[in-house]
């Protein structure tokens, strides 16, 4: 679904017409589906939506990093900064992937925390990977210090380190510095949170706005933890059974959340300051990747829904200049589905 018309400098990543599919024995499994959107330049894009949605397809699919047996299609152009030739990056041949996705893009991944080299120092992580795209080692290391500092880490200790000797925020904290030492423009980060304790999550937020400003990036969030995302992104764009289903401002879907999947999720969650384990599940079975429901997707589980939704796939609707859903409702979601109250001034800091 179009989410956005725009094409300026503003935008970093053009997505349109994204697919992910897998061959299965039950049928072809959609686990990405005809999904458009913009990711526009310094923002923080938050991704919610629950698990299996298809949020980490989704942003595999913007670095051509859908693991094998997947087929990605569609299309996704990058912008590079100071007016560059646009990248059709699902168009790249290997070499021209290995080096986009670090020199450009680089992704902290889901359960990142295991994905260090049990037997290599962290220093030898950083050294590994400015060899492997051919910078100067001994500029890249100093770059390092700095990064790590930036980290609130000690510099010397942690390169000096096996990862087994860091504690989880220590090494989650050495993966963002290695993820930034190729001097990437946009960070995409999945779940990267998801095995820390709260404190430390929340730190780990307040430390990614500072990166953000210090190394001027554009920051993809992916998670199910809408609290969380609320006191880090810019922009949310909301997925439902492996589709957009609404994007807006954090406020817009905060305070006026369009879809009746979006109002779910915020009753799911009834204080927004509460973690993530407070959160109930919405009634319903899950979608499944391999069935095609007609009409919207959500219509088994809407407490909303007529005839009319069962009967075609809604259209991406304005809500306003900022804010889209995919919902023939949407006029009279409020009415319907209420949700909580804005928080007072400065309750979510
Ligand atoms: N290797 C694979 N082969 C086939 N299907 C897969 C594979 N990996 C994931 N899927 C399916 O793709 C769909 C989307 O998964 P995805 O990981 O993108 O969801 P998600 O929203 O990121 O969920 P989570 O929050 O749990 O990571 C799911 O139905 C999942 O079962």
């Amino acid at each position: 679904m179009r989410t956005s018309n725009q094409n300026d400098s503003d935008v970093v990543f053009e997505v349109r017409d994204l697919e992910v599919t897998f061959g299965t024995k039950r049928g072809e499994s959609r686990v990405v589906r005809n999904v458009d959107f913009d990711i526009h330049r310094n923002e923080t894009l938050g991704m919610v939506g629950e698990s299996g949605s298809g949020k980490s397809m989704t942003s595999s699919a913007l670095m051509n990093a859908v693991v094998s047996p997947g087929e990605t299609s569609g299309e996704v152009t990058y912008y590079p900064p100071d007016g560059g030739e646009p990248i059709s990056v699902l168009d790249l041949d290997e070499d021209e992937l290995r080096r986009f996705r670090w020199g450009e893009v680089a992704m902290v991944f889901q359960g990142a925390m295991s994905s260090f080299n049990p037997v290599k120092k962290v220093r030898g992580h950083f050294v590994e990977t400015l060899e492997d795209h051919n910078r100067d080692v001994e500029a890249g290391l100093e770059r390092a210090h700095k990064i790590l500092g930036d980290l609130y880490l000690d510099p010397d200790r942690v390169l000096d380190s096996y990862p087994y000797e860091l504690s989880g925020g220590m090494k989650q904290r050495a993966l963002i510095g290695l993820a930034l030492i190729l001097e990437p423009e946009v960070l995409v980060m999945d779940e990267p949170t998801a095995a820390l304790d709260l404190l430390m999550q929340r730190s780990i937020v307040a430390l990614l706005k500072e990166l953000k400003t210090e190394y001027d990036l554009t920051i993809i969030f992916i998670t199910h933890d809408l609290p969380l995302l609320t006191k880090l992104a810019d922009r949310l764009i909301v997925m439902y059974a492996f589709d957009i289903v609404e994007v807006g401002s954090t406020d817009d879907i905060l305070y006026d959340a369009a879809h009746p999947y979006t109002r779910s999720l915020l009753n799911a969650t009834p204080d927004l300051k509460a973690p993530i384990e407070e959160m109930q599940s919405i009634s319903g079975a899950k979608p499944d990747p391999v069935t095609n429901v007609p009409g919207c997707s959500y219509h088994p589980r809407c407490p909303m829904a007529t005839e009319a939704c069962k009967a075609q796939e809604p259209p991406m609707e304005d809500r306003s200049a900022s804010h889209r859903t995919a919902c023939i409702h949407h006029e009279d979601v409020s009415d319907e589905i209420p949700i909580p109250a804005k928080p007072m001034e400065g309750e979510l800091q």
